[in-house]
């Protein structure tokens, strides 16, 4: 497929229905690389990543380069349903691409297009980030050495889809766009038994109960009610029939926060909760928590005062200042390394928020945000 018949609605609909979890995106990073291999651009080098397979990087040098650009887009999808009944609904069972990752992955590659064609005045690093969802893929690029020499950016650029707003419209804002989050894997073990004689048992699915529970009065009783935060527990699985006290119950969950010591404390809550409630039933608790992936996302200052200045000048694209969300994002631990700026795109479905398996991004959002970014970029490099 060569340039100009790249055709992005396409492009977004086999992205959407072949989605892939978090380190399993083979198929997603081959799809992304044959279409940027068949590009003809003699400034364009692609760059993999041997110790992340489902990494991608294209870099493009620039005519005059006085800075590298970053900009990056996350390719997994999330363990969900799909309940759209589009056309193009994912084909793999119990995946869907529900946080609109394919949004982002084709926004990029329409950007990434532009720049193919046209010779960017400054260098361009693209990023095609695997594992967003789960395990840090962005961390653990960082922390491979990826972005060193030619290949690091002197800033970094990266959006999340917002169904909450209207498609195409852009918004971000001063300081922290995205809470820092980190995940709580909790399994607890104790002797299962007969329903009848819970006396005999110490019975995980009351310990699993409590600690669903306890770790509530975090918010509550913990976080200085003025900085809010939140503990989820979205994963919790015990027993197959009424009548059985089961030897195991697994939990999983996300703790959230806007500063990254609080963020921390409230992770030592858990492990004190845990510890006690293992006491207090007589269960083992075996508690992995997350060390650091998902750090705040805190936009630079300077850098976004001037993506803010742009885009909220042009006539011609849609912006507006934005609060703070408790979504998390390992883009959050790039740009504490990094300097950038984060920013949402509207995808404008209201009824459907991200995670939910009904999501149905709106089209026409793509065309405009590939449009206000490339001319965002374009101002950029011309400064
Ligand atoms: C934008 C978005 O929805 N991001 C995810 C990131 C998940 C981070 C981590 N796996 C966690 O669960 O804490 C989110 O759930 O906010």
């Amino acid at each position: 497929m060569t340039i100009t018949d790249l055709n992005l609605i396409d492009i977004r609909r086999h992205l959407h229905a072949h989605p892939e979890l978090s380190l399993d995106e083979f198929e997603t990073q081959r799809y992304l690389k044959n279409i940027v291999t068949a590009w003809q651009s003699s400034w364009l080098t692609i760059r993999e990543i041997p110790a992340l397979p489902t990494a991608l990087l294209v870099r493009l040098t620039g005519k005059h380069p006085k800075r590298t650009i970053g900009y990056r887009a996350d390719i997994d999808a999330l363990p969900i349903t799909e309940e759209t009944g589009l056309p193009f609904s994912s084909e793999r069972a119990g995946v869907m691409h529900a946080c609109g990752h394919d949004i982002h992955m084709t926004v990029a590659l329409g950007v990434l297009a532009h720049f193919a064609e046209q010779q960017p005045e400054d260098n361009m690093v693209f990023l095609f980030q695997p594992a967003e969802e789960e395990h840090a893929g962005g961390k653990q690029l960082y922390e491979l050495g990826t972005f060193v020499d030619e290949w690091r950016p002197d800033e970094f650029y990266a959006l999340h889809d917002q169904p909450a707003m209207p498609a195409g419209q852009i918004a971000t804002r001063q300081g922290t766009l995205f809470a820092g989050s980190a995940e709580i894997h909790l399994t607890i073990k104790g002797q299962g038994g007969h329903a009848a004689f819970p006396h005999r048992s110490q019975d995980v699915i009351v310990a699993a109960a409590a600690f669903v529970m306890q770790v509530q009065t975090i918010v509550s009783r913990n976080v200085d009610p003025v900085h809010g935060g939140v503990v989820t527990v979205g994963m919790v699985q015990a027993g197959n029939i009424g009548n059985v006290i089961p030897n195991e119950a697994k939990l999983a969950g996300t703790i959230r926060a806007f500063d990254q010591s609080e963020l921390e404390m409230m992770q030592q809550r858990v492990r004190e909760i845990a510890q006690g409630l293992a006491t207090v039933y007589g269960v083992e608790f075996d508690l992995q928590l997350e060390q650091g992936g998902y750090w705040p996302v805190n936009n630079d200052p300077d850098i976004t005062r001037e993506f803010i200045q742009y885009m909220a000048n042009d006539d011609e694209i849609d912006f507006t200042t934005c609060e703070p969300a408790m979504t998390g994002e390992d883009f959050g631990y790039i740009i504490n390394q990094i300097p950038g700026t984060m920013f949402w795109l509207g995808v404008g479905d209201v009824d459907h928020s991200l995670h939910d398996s009904r999501l149905s991004p709106n089209e026409t959002a793509i065309e405009t945000g590939v449009k206000a970014i490339i001319k965002y970029l374009s101002w950029r490099m011309s400064a």
